[in-house]
Formats: structure tokens, C-alpha cells, sequence
């Protein structure tokens, strides 16, 4: 099977069921077009996956499919932008038919699930490395950022924490148990919160998707607007599955690991009085944003060490 070959039979399919009409031109040309409506700014963002650093050698193909597509899609829900579409760049050892099979119908089932079409890509041989570019949109002027949280905000993440970076211990498992298998599916099928980013718009001061760690990425938003925070431990939404398996790692993993893909978000207490239940129902508050620099780690009242870290390519 040859390169054209390989790109129409497994990656023509996908662009053809995605039906967003603003893509104008989708794969087949030297780029792509998407139009993006008078009044909405575009938003995007590439994400680039490594064999062996960002999923296991050897991983089931239909599951990275969904899992390359959902941790491009977080981006685009922590700037509150509706998803468009996605361009794909893959580098394969080989043409392996049967694994193509499978990865694209993981990314297909992610496509469809995010509403992202794909509109194009790149195909090359090389050690397996994808990358993906993914397009939204916001009305004009109103993307979420991490420079906006001020003193006296509350500290907001979605969902639960820590159950991705417990996975990595259950990677290999032959046989996992119920609750194995329930973190094994948070790394395998990550959140991205498209739905919840777009809500927030206009609401949330600050967000940022959970990448490398709550940490790492909360110190984003603080860094980029000039602000601190305290966050309690104590308040952290950890699930019952993580606290059976793991016990007091729980915190450290939530705190640390990354590979959630929840949002963190910033939000003024009126802001968050306004939220409808449905939205607020998803967030837990686990702090507040308070002026300086740096982030206060308590736990019921006690201050504890910063804990270092989140992931870094070039010192994890
Ligand atoms: N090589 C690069 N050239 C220009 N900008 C870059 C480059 N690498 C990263 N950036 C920018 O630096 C910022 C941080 O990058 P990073 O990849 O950590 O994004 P992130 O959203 O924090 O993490 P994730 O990759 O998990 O989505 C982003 O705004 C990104 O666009
Ligand atoms: C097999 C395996 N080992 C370790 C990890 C942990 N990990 C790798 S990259 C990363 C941060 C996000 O990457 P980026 O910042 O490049 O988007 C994290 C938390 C993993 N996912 N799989
Ligand atoms: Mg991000």
C-alpha cells in the first residue's frame, strides 16, 4: 500500500463524514479552507504525541485514535472555542493495515463524538509521532484565557483528579480488576470539556486544561495573570475508585500527575452565583485566587510544602 493509497482508503472516510459546513476544502489540495463566520475569532492549536512518552509503546490503536483527537480537543475547550475541525499529521514505522484500520476508527468515533471534522493532513514514515491541529471558533473578543483570574476568585476544576496518572501503574495489566479498569478508561478516554469550556465563556475569569498536573498548569494561570492562590487539599475532588487503589497517593497523583484533561478555571464568586446548576454541578471549588505570586497548599487551615512539579519534557 502506498502513501496516496493509505490516505484515501483509511483518512478520506473520516473527512467525508464529518459534514461542517465551514470547511469549504477538505483533504485533496495543497491546504484545506475553512471559513470562519464574520463576528467569531479563530482559535487553534497543535498537540503532538510521541510513542513511549506520551502513550506506551505498542498501545491499542483504536484507543490512541480517540485519545490523540480528545487531548487536541481539550485545548480548544479550555479557550471556550466550538470545535471545527483538525488536521492530522501521522508518522508510522510501517503501513500496517490492520493497525490503520483500528487507529482510524478511533479517530473517527472521536471526530463524530467532538464534532471535529478533519479537513487534511501529512503522512511520513518515522518513529510513530502524531500530531494534531485543531480549529475552533468563539464569538469575536471572547476566548477564555489564563491571563484573566483576579484576588478574591474562586479556584475551579471539572471532574474528578488523578485517576489518568494512576492508570500508568495498570498499563501493562493482563487482567485488571473494576476499579483498575475505571482509571485505565480516564487515560484511555480522556474528558475534553467542550461543552463546559464554551459555557464558561463570558463567565470564567481564567481557564487552562490539565495537561502536566494541577500545579503546573494552575501556576500558568497564575503566572499569566500575575496573581497567587491557595488551594485545600482537603477540597480536592478525588473519586472513590482513586482513594481505594492508590490510598494517600491519591493526592499527590491529582495534584501532580497530569493526564486528566479537566479544566482548571478562575471565576469571581458573582460570576459563579450566576452559573446555572447544571454548569456549577461539574466544578468543584478547591481555593481562591489572592494577590502576590505563587501557589499556597493547605490542608484544613495547616500550610503544607509546595509540591513541585507536573510533567516537563526536559526534567520529567
Ligand atoms: N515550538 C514552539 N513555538 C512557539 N510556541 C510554542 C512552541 N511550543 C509551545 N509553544 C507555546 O507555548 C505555550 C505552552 O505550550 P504547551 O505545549 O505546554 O501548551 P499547553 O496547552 O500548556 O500543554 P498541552 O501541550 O498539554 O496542550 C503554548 O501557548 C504554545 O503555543
Ligand atoms: C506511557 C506514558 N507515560 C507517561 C505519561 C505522562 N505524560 C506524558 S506527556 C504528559 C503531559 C502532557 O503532554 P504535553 O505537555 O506534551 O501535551 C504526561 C502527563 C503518559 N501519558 N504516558
Ligand atoms: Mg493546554
Amino acid at each position: 500500500m502506498g502513501e496516496f493509497e493509505l490516505i484515501r482508503r483509511y483518512f478520506f472516510p473520516i473527512a467525508e463524514a464529518g459534514n461542517t459546513s465551514a470547511v469549504l476544502l477538505g483533504p485533496g489540495d495543497d491546504c484545506a479552507i475553512q471559513r470562519v463566520e464574520p463576528g467569531r475569532d479563530l482559535v487553534f492549536s497543535v498537540d503532538t504525541l510521541v510513542e513511549g512518552v506520551h502513550f506506551p509503546r505498542d498501545y491499542d490503536p483504536e484507543k490512541l485514535g480517540w485519545r490523540s483527537l480528545a487531548v487536541a480537543a481539550s485545548d480548544l475547550a479550555a479557550m471556550g472555542a466550538d470545535p471545527v475541525c483538525f488536521t492530522l499529521a501521522l508518522t508510522l514505522p510501517d503501513a500496517d493495515p490492520d493497525w490503520l484500520h483500528a487507529y482510524a476508527a478511533g479517530l473517527a468515533s472521536a471526530a463524530a463524538q467532538f464534532g471535529l471534522s478533519l479537513a487534511g493532513g501529512d503522512t511520513t514514515r518515522g518513529p510513530l509521532t502524531l500530531s494534531l491541529q485543531v480549529h475552533g471558533t468563539v464569538p469575536q473578543g471572547q476566548a477564555l484565557q489564563r491571563s484573566g483570574a483576579r484576588a478574591g476568585d474562586y479556584v475551579c476544576v471539572s471532574g474528578t483528579l488523578g485517576e489518568a496518572g494512576a492508570a500508568l501503574k495498570f498499563l501493562g495489566s493482563q487482567n485488571p480488576g473494576p476499579d483498575e479498569q475505571s482509571v485505565l478508561d480516564r487515560y484511555h478516554y480522556p474528558a475534553s470539556r467542550l461543552s463546559l469550556g464554551a459555557a464558561l465563556r463570558g463567565c470564567a475569569s481564567a481557564t487552562v486544561d490539565i495537561s502536566d498536573g494541577l500545579v503546573a498548569d494552575l501556576g500558568h494561570i497564575l503566572e499569566a495573570s500575575g496573581v497567587a492562590a491557595s488551594i485545600d487539599i482537603a477540597k480536592l475532588p478525588l473519586s472513590a475508585t482513586l482513594n481505594r487503589l492508590v490510598g494517600e497517593e491519591a493526592v499527590n497523583l491529582a495534584m501532580n500527575a497530569g493526564d486528566d484533561y479537566e479544566l482548571c478555571i478562575t471565576i469571581s464568586p458573582k460570576a459563579w452565583e450566576g452559573l446555572p446548576e447544571e454548569i456549577r454541578s461539574q466544578l468543584t471549588i478547591i481555593g481562591e485566587v489572592t494577590s502576590g505570586e505563587g501557589l499556597a497548599i493547605t490542608h484544613e487551615g495547616q500550610s503544607l510544602a509546595p509540591a513541585a512539579g507536573g510533567y516537563d519534557h526536559f526534567r520529567t
